[in-house]
């Protein structure tokens, strides 16, 4: 009954941890818990959806023997290890079985195969299980889907007569043998990385029985082939190792050369404080400083030349909606601390003499001449919203531009999601990430609304930052404009629209695509670079689609949001528009107007505005 589920969940939960360590245990019922779905009708827990939760250890005999109503068991991509637990026979209603991407070794267990017979799907792949992959299988009659591929399973294929097998693959194992003919119209994929031969494969299989006499020929000039080299492969080998010899001069000569010229740049200084990292650091060997150094010898040198007549003077330019509460002067004395390398540069914290922190853009590959940049960037300036950052000051020389903007104290909400080399993540509570997800969302609707051309172009959730109250600010608004294309054009590519080429030619269906992304990532809790999706080769849209159509909606969610049961209509809202936004046809994405106003809508009349402490921020943790 429940009360046996429950104590079997308990001992997973102490023998596994993980994040089933959120479980509230005064609950008496476990059908809340994150993960866990009952059947009502009779009251038994009949699915455990536990994804990428960081379990770890081995599973304890006992727990299966007790959830005997299991349906679906998700424990995928966890580090779980050790054998299959054996009492998973005493499951006879599961359906699908998904263990791949753990640690998992050994054969199957006994009975595995005459009790499961009703499996539908099983996917053991990424483990290290061994063994054989015997006859048994065609006990299960009903499968759909057998993925064991990169384990360790040995022996030969036995022919599988399972009619509805759609899915297969046993790549990367150490089978041999032929393929059989029941498996033929399977792909290549499926079979690669064993020993196997036959069709699909383009090895052919070796008879003893009917050798053709050419291919026995072929076989013994091969062998001897193998005893001694001809004199061509030998002249082959001196030539290739005296080439690969003076390239590999060629290459040491050209390094060098590089180090030696840049011992005389600044960017060598640079590179030396950036190492130094994070700390605070004061005085002149500071990352920031050093910028500054460089931009006071740019400014002396421009004025020993006297400047281009076209170029404004080289000093800090603010903005007209901000006051000049420091100068350059201030910036120099400031100490500083790196935030971060981004495509367009690193990001400085500097605090200065009067307690006022800024962040400082060092911007790198600046593609455009100094009017322009200044045209672009005072149009950048010029723009003012709550939810955006505001930008402060400029700083244009030949040598160095610098971009300054009000230091953000709560950090990024990349940071507080998947947490970042400081600190792990902060439990984001629903009301937390639904704020979030407007006032992002009001950030890029006001950008959008300066005209059909003006994108942002780079939105993702190292982009959106948070003040003190936990606003949601849009940031890098038109850096894109001022830069060459990214040296790491990866890094975006999870939010990238699909039709998108160019990052530079971006557009408003853009960047509503790349929002799309961000609220999928609100909800799962899962970077569109999560080694999840990696191994299944979906971008994060897909993933929650396909999810979504086999009805496990609630695996989407992130973990900590599953224990606030009573918004769940309004996180399946969002999810929806999510996956509106996400839309493969730029035509068919909404507006950002149309976005604000469906968050709006679905957060409910109460919650007008953001209406957030910082202390809400741990709201999971004060439950
Ligand atoms: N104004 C700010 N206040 C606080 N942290 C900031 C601020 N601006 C940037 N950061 C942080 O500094 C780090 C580097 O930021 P940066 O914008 O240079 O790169 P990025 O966001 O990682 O990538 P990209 O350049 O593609 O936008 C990020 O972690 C970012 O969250």
């Amino acid at each position: 009954d429940l009360t046996s589920d429950r104590a079997a969940l308990l001992s997973l939960r102490t023998a596994v941890g993980g994040r089933t360590l959120l479980w509230t245990t005064t609950q008496q019922s476990p059908c809340g818990w994150a993960g866990v779905q009952c059947d009502n009708a009779v009251n038994r827990v009949t699915a455990l959806h536990l994804p990428g939760v960081s379990l770890s250890g081995q599973l304890p005999v006992g727990i299966f023997g007790n959830l005997t109503r299991l349906r679906t068991v998700s424990l995928r991509f966890n580090a779980l290890s050790g054998p299959l637990p054996s009492d998973l026979s005493s499951c006879v209603d599961l359906r699908n079985l998904y263990l791949q991407g753990n640690h998992f070794s050994g054969p199957f267990p006994e009975k595995f195969f005459s009790s499961l017979r009703h499996l539908v799907r099983l996917n053991l792949a990424g483990n290290n299980l061994s063994g054989e992959i015997s006859n048994d299988f065609n006990n299960f009659t009903r499968l759909r889907t057998l993925y064991l591929e990169n384990n360790r399973f040995s022996g030969s294929l036995p022919e599988l007569k399972i009619p509805n097998l759609e899915q297969f693959n046993v790549s990367f194992n150490n089978l041999n043998g032929s393929v059989p003919k029941s498996l033929q119209s399977k792909p290549k994929e499926s079979f690669i990385g064993n020993s196997l031969c036959g069709s699909p494969l383009e090895k052919l299989c070796p008879s003893k029985e009917d050798v053709p006499p050419a291919v026995s020929v072929d076989l013994s000039r091969n062998r001897k082939k193998k005893h001694g080299l001809s004199g061509g492969a030998i002249a082959g080998i001196v030539i290739g190792s005296v080439l690969g010899f003076i390239v590999l001069v060629l290459l040491l000569f050209i390094i060098c050369r590089k180090r030696s010229s840049n011992k005389t740049t600044v960017v060598a200084k640079l590179t030396d404080a950036e190492v130094l990292g994070e700390k605070p650091l004061t005085g002149g060997s500071n990352g920031f400083s050093a910028t500054a150094a460089a931009s006071t010898a740019a400014m002396t040198a421009s004025s020993a030349t006297g400047g281009g007549e076209a170029c404004a003077p080289k000093k800090l330019v603010f903005f007209k909606n901000s006051s000049t509460v420091f100068d350059l002067e201030d910036l120099l004395r400031a100490s500083a601390e790196v935030l971060g390398k981004g495509t367009f540069g690193t990001a400085y914290k500097a605090v200065l003499e009067a307690g006022m922190m800024v962040a400082v853009k060092r911007l790198k590959d600046v593609s455009v001449s100094e009017p322009e940049f200044r045209e672009k960037i005072e149009f950048v300036g010029a723009m003012d919203h709550k939810n955006l950052v505001p930008l402060r000051a400029y700083y244009y020389s030949k040598e160095e531009k610098l971009v300054v903007c009000d230091y953000m104290p709560m950090g990024s909400l990349s940071a507080l999601l998947h947490g970042n080399k400081g600190g792990g993540r902060t439990p984001l509570n629903w009301k937390v990430r639904s704020a979030v997800a407007l006032g992002a969302a009001r950030g890029i609707e006001y950008i959008h609304s300066h005209g059909d051309d003006v994108s942002h172009g780079n939105i993702k959730s190292s982009n959106v930052l948070l003040t003190k109250s936990l606003d949601a600010c849009i940031s890098d608004f038109g850096l894109a404009h001022l830069v060459g294309p990214p040296s790491t054009p990866n890094r975006v590519a999870g939010y990238r629209a699909p039709e998108v080429t160019d990052p530079r030619r971006v557009s408003h269906k853009a960047d509503v695509y790349s929002f799309g992304v961000l609220l999928l990532e609100l909800l799962t809790g899962k970077p569109p670079t999560h080694a999840l999706l990696n191994e299944e080769g979906v971008d994060l849209p897909r993933w929650v689609q396909s999810t979504v159509k086999e009805e496990w909606t609630s695996e989407v969610f992130d973990l900590e949001l599953l224990r606030y049961q009573d918004v769940e209509e309004e996180m399946v809202q969002l999810l929806q528009l999510a996956i509106d936004c996400a839309a493969p046809y730029p035509d068919n994405r909404p507006t950002m107007s149309e976005v604000t106003s469906r968050i709006v809508e679905l957060r409910g009349a109460s919650q007008v505005d953001n209406g957030l402490n910082p202390d809400q921020v741990h709201g999971l943790e004060s439950d």
